[in-house]
């Protein structure tokens, strides 16, 4: 028997991280797991660090488990079961997939070796508010949904911002447990046991098998309507007004029914390549796009950093909300980075067999992010 645990959370909520710290700071050290992961961006980033770690990972990408992916995560959670018999599976959903559809993804899977464990969703403490504006729908289904709620980076806000991210959650979620603590405060087996409420497990899936219904009914048109305010969050770098107000209704949706082929259209120069999916860049209603870069150039620290605040601070790029990537530096080093709306972090790592990054957002221009990110 498997137990398996669904952790999700919007881009860059800090799920991998939330992973890792469970994998070496708790119980499941001890046990065999295996991680699926659905990347929502065309080049795998995390399954490299995570098999450093010495974990199984199976990559599921190009496409979305809870919908054009169904079928071959069916697929890959049974060959998972079969070739390890493993203690326990972990699910890593992309940041915009819906957790009632995830759930309802294994629950189609009618095994009798595997064990709900828990519906973890990682919430940044620092965008709570300003995602549940904006997103609204991807972003609330995810907590909606949860058996627990994990908040991130809770030590950099005040008490009455992480008072203001309770009770929206609260709001949204009256059963699931809530984890306040800063990790670095706590153990994983501390997080493990607040996730352990089996009453909140029983509440969450009755909860996404009613979401599941009403949604398969509506066809995945995940179309929310919301002012598309944002609120300045971040501490430094600009100070340049990032609101984004529309008179007109704002109608969105993900794009969530790519049965096509994924490998999408290209770009390439010496040295680097692109992927991205062209249907998405044609559908004027599309919410989330991504494109994909590897690249030999070798970057120095500056460079990546002008490069991230330019991510950010050039609007006609889009609005960026995640990019990560591993690429050469220069004098031999490797970097690592992470961008998540406006924050990032570079840091030295050891070296990998090709520079290649990320960068997701809302209607974003590839050309550009392709020009600006190869080097
Ligand atoms: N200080 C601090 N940093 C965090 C915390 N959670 C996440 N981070 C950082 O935030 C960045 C993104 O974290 P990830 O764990 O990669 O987020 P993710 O949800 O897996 O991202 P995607 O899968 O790309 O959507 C990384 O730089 C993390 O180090 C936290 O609680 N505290």
């Amino acid at each position: 028997m498997s137990k398996v645990d669904i952790i999700s959370g919007f881009l860059g909520a800090g799920k991998t991280t939330l992973i890792k710290k469970l994998l070496k700071d708790s119980s499941l050290k001890d046990e065999q797991v295996v991680l699926i992961e659905n990347e929502f961006g065309e080049i795998g980033i995390d399954g490299g660090f995570m098999r450093d770690a010495g974990i199984q990972v199976n990559e599921l990408s190009q496409g979305c488990i809870c919908c054009s992916l169904v079928g071959d995560f069916e697929k890959a959670l049974k060959q998972v079961l079969d070739t390890y018999h493993p203690d326990r599976i972990i699910i890593e959903p992309s940041g915009v997939g819906k957790l009632s559809d995830i759930i309802a993804a294994v629950k189609a899977v009618h095994s009798d070796d595997i064990e709900l464990d828990a519906f973890y969703t990682v919430v940044d403490a620092k965008k709570c508010k300003m995602y549940h504006k904006n997103f609204g729908e991807f972003f609330n289904n995810q907590i909606a949904n949860a058996s627990v709620v994990v908040l991130s980076r809770t030590q950099d806000v005040d008490e009455d911002k992480l008072a203001t991210d309770l009770d929206i959650i609260q709001e949204l979620n009256d059963h699931a447990a809530v984890v306040t603590t800063p990790w670095d405060e706590i153990s994983g087996d501390a997080i493990l046991k607040a996730a352990e409420n089996k009453e909140s497990l029983e509440k969450a899936l009755m909860q996404a098998t009613e979401e599941h219904e009403v949604e398969s009914h509506h066809h995945h048109h995940h179309h929310h309507d919301h002012d598309h305010e944002h609120e300045e969050e971040h501490e430094h770098h600009h100070d340049h007004d990032h609101e984004h107000e529309e008179e007109h209704e704002h109608h969105h949706h993900h794009h969530h029914d790519h049965d096509h082929d994924h490998s999408g259209a290209a770009l390439e120069d010496e040295g680097s390549k692109a992927y991205f999916d062209e249907e998405d860049l044609h559908d004027a209603d599309e919410v989330f796009n991504s494109i994909g870069i590897e690249t030999a150039h070798a970057f120095t620290k500056e460079e990546l950093e002008s490069k991230l605040q330019t991510l950010e601070n050039d609007e006609s790029l889009g609005h960026i909300l995640r990019s990560k990537g591993i690429v050469k530096g220069a004098e031999g080093k490797w970097y690592e980075f992470d961008f998540v709306a406006g924050d990032y972090e570079i840091r030295e790592t050891s070296p990998d067999v090709n520079g290649r990054l990320c960068v997701i957002g809302e209607h974003i221009d590839v050309h550009k992010i392709y020009d600006l990110m190869k080097g």
